[in-house]
């Protein structure tokens, strides 16, 4: 499987090479040259996840040979992840929820980023790198931590998260400021994701830096979902979620379900487009957008407009305007067209919109919620099921109902979770009707365990006796500076 550029579609590399670059030279993503197919899913409906894991990403890594990828599945997932399913399918009220939030950082970003390193190393191996990779992250939240988690202390690797300063949540934060390993640094910016993420792809697309970096043995890759490593693992669980319906006798075999995803970057519903071309019967892909609604407006519309003041939500993992993933979608659906694809690029970065014109979008449904909205459906979730569910995951949740009540479908739906409802405590208590009034983070935690009855995760209890350990911030401009100061560059 050959790997191309959504911006130049003449650029062609393996699936290692992929995982290492991260981004293509000229800015675009890398997506696969065609999208296999899995001929007979049924025959998948007794495997555990990683079966299935293997047999679809060996699919997309073909040039990893067949005991490494699998040497690889094994250590990512493992008894770090609390649950030997992996991945829960919990039914509650009317929908599905995929639990995606029991690895070792609580969300979902655990899925892809425990593999990533593994993936990753096994590419140096392939391709017979000797130089030193530096990973650079943006993080409005989740990704940070799980890339730290992943990457801490692995040997010939360095990881760089940027996060904004005052866009994360309270456990969040606590998260990567606390993240041991000498090989770690964490850095607040003034300023939002989009600033971290634009800073992250302006230091990739700089020349000079990059050979800089070079001549000191060092080479650039990514832990976002831009990067294909993180990509193609997130398509598994929405096949393992399939097929635990199918072995709980949810659904009959070949029955359609939908998918409802919390989106921000357009990774993870992107995963779940990607399963459907590889045949998972899905009937519509829901995507779900907080009050930063430029995704589903683009669904509703066609229309991808940026110029507008992000807001900062209960749900800051999807705080975001300048959403990656949907470069990959258009040049898809585009049948491949990386001129358009550039250019549309071009029209966002210099007027803060563009409009698809005929871009077939059917398979999507795309609506968004207010604060309000999702704090109604976390009560309610809770009071009407006893199911306690996080912002993100809430979102998804109330786009379902928005999206059931237009148009009466009725078809089984799974609800992306994911996110444990303990890394966002002051949003989830506060819709319960907890008084949190003078609680500081912690205590308002404990008061969700005890009045919930759920467990608290002992991730988070550990929370409170780590140290600080990472002080850093810069603005947009810094982190170029910054980085050169924690790789000893130039300097
Ligand atoms: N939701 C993200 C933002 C980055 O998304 P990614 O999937 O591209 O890593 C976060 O939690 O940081």
């Amino acid at each position: 499987m050959k790997y191309i550029s959504t911006r130049d579609k003449t650029i062609s590399i393996s699936s290692s090479e992929g995982i290492i670059q991260g981004l293509s030279k000229e800015g675009g993503l890398f997506v696969p040259r065609s999208i296999p197919k899995l001929d007979n899913l049924m025959a998948l409906k007794e495997m555990e996840y990683k079966g299935l894991a293997y047999v679809i990403m060996k699919e997309f890594f073909t040039d990893f040979e067949n005991d490494r990828l699998k040497n690889c599945i094994e250590k990512a997932y493992d008894n770090k992840f609390s649950t030997d399913h992996i991945v829960p399918v919990i039914k509650a009220g009317d929908a599905f929820f995929l639990e995606l939030f029991h690895g070792p950082t609580l969300a979902f970003k655990d899925m892809a980023l425990s593999i990533l390193p593994y993936l990753l190393k096994e590419s140096m191996r392939i391709n017979n790198i000797q130089k030193e990779i530096a990973i650079l992250t943006a993080t409005s939240g989740d990704t940070g931590k799980a890339a730290l988690e992943g990457f801490a202390n692995v040997k010939g690797i360095k990881i760089i998260v940027f996060f904004p300063e005052y866009g994360v949540s309270q456990v969040q934060k606590m998260q990567m400021l606390t993240q041991e390993g000498n090989n770690t640094f964490v850095v607040g910016i003034n300023g939002n994701f989009d600033d971290a993420q634009g800073g992250v792809k302006d230091i990739f697309n700089n020349n000079h830096f990059i050979n800089l970096l070079g001549k000191n043995n060092y080479l650039l890759s990514s832990a976002n979902s831009i990067n294909i490593g993180r990509l193609i693992p997130q398509i598994v669980y929405y096949f393992h979620g399939y097929l635990t319906l199918l072995r709980e006798k949810s659904i009959k075999e070949n029955e359609k379900i939908n998918i409802a995803v919390p989106t921000g970057n357009f990774g993870n519903i992107l995963a779940a487009y990607y399963a459907k071309e590889m045949g998972l019967p899905v009937n519509k892909l829901i995507c779900a957008s907080n009050e930063n609604n430029v995704l589903s407006q683009f669904i509703d519309t066609g229309i991808y407009d940026r110029r507008r003041r992000l807001i900062l939500t209960s749900s800051p993992s999807m705080d975001i305007l300048l959403s990656s993933n949907l470069e990959r979608l258009l040049f898809h659906l585009s049948g491949g067209d990386s001129v358009l694809v550039k250019d549309k690029m071009v029209e966002l970065a210099e007027l803060g919109y563009y409009k698809m014109d005929n871009l077939d979008l059917r398979d999507f449904y795309g609506s968004y919620s207010t604060e309000e909205e999702v704090g109604f459906e976390i009560n309610k979730m809770f009071m009407d099921n006893n199911h306690l569910i996080d912002p993100h995951t809430a979102v998804a949740y109330n786009v379902y109902q928005k999206y059931k009540s237009e148009t009466n479908d009725n078809t089984k739906t799974i609800i992306a979770s994911t996110a444990s409802p303990f890394k966002f405590g002051g949003k989830v208590v506060s819709s319960i009707g907890i008084d949190i009034n003078n609680k500081d983070e912690f205590e308002i935690i404990e008061k969700l365990g005890s009045k919930t009855n759920v467990k608290i995760p002992k991730a988070i209890e550990d929370l409170k006796d780590k140290e600080i350990a990472h002080k850093n911030n810069c603005d947009r401009e810094g982190m170029e500076d910054i980085l050169r100061k924690f790789l000893k560059v130039g300097i």
